[in-house]
């Protein structure tokens, strides 16, 4: 698929209609998910035929952009069921089958989950400091291959120094930096729209039977 008909169709979901503010719930436009599931497969490898999920999933924007580009199998993970409920309507409009559950990313289950590739726009921890950590963190245990994910580039000297020391990530790279138009979304942002520099990160994961358990 073409990156202009995978970023047409993400354009086509339906979107938070009532955000929750604690749960930093901001949907990843489809310029950004589109160029971060693409990049993911045509530079990497790391989507098609492979199974992944989408942590923190929302509208489930980049569950639906990675089923689009052939993954073998898509689950979303998120702890709001209303974006469950948001992110199945979209996928069932694709007519794209994906799983969903609703879970706090901290209390995921590894057992038995086994994943080649985590994507995420986990929240930036601006409402519960350390959230965007305890995802990375969880995403780097759950995944065999990559984790892509996004963070606030004023961030990126804390975020690269946390996946290799306290994460076991074996590599951090920044792929490109991208802007994140958010809307105004929540009354305690005064402009019309907000445009924040972030960072399209991919981690490498430590191999499997070199993690402590
Ligand atoms: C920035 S939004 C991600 C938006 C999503 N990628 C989309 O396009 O709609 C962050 C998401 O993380 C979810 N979330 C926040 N805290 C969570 C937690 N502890 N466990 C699981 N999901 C959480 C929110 O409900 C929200 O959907």
């Amino acid at each position: 698929m073409k990156l202009k008909q995978l970023e047409g169709l993400l354009g086509g979901l339906t979107q938070f209609s009532d955000p929750k503010v604690e749960l930093e719930q901001y949907a990843t436009g489809p310029h950004i998910a589109s160029r971060m599931l693409y990049t993911a497969e045509n530079s990497f490898d790391d989507i098609s035929g492979k199974v992944v999920a989408d942590f923190g999933c929302g509208c489930g924007t980049l569950a639906v952009a990675s089923a689009l580009l052939d993954a073998e199998h898509v689950t979303g993970i998120d702890i709001d069921l209303q974006s469950l409920e948001l992110a199945q309507e979209n996928a069932t409009d694709l007519e794209l089958d994906i799983d969903l559950i609703q879970c706090d990313i901290k209390n995921l289950n590894l057992k038995g989950l086994l994943v080649d590739t985590v994507v995420m726009n986990p929240p930036f921890g601006t409402k519960r400091k350390g959230a965007d950590m305890e995802f990375l963190s969880m995403g780097l245990k759950v995944a065999a291959q990559a984790v892509y994910s996004l963070h606030k580039t004023s961030t990126r000297e804390y975020i690269k120094k946390a996946a290799l020391r306290n994460c076991n990530a074996i590599s951090a790279e920044v792929l490109c930096e991208l802007r994140y138009d958010l809307p105004r979304t929540y009354r305690f942002h005064k402009q019309k729209e907000l445009d924040i520099a972030v960072d399209l990160w991919r981690f490498v994961p430590q191999a499997r039977d070199e993690r402590a358990s």
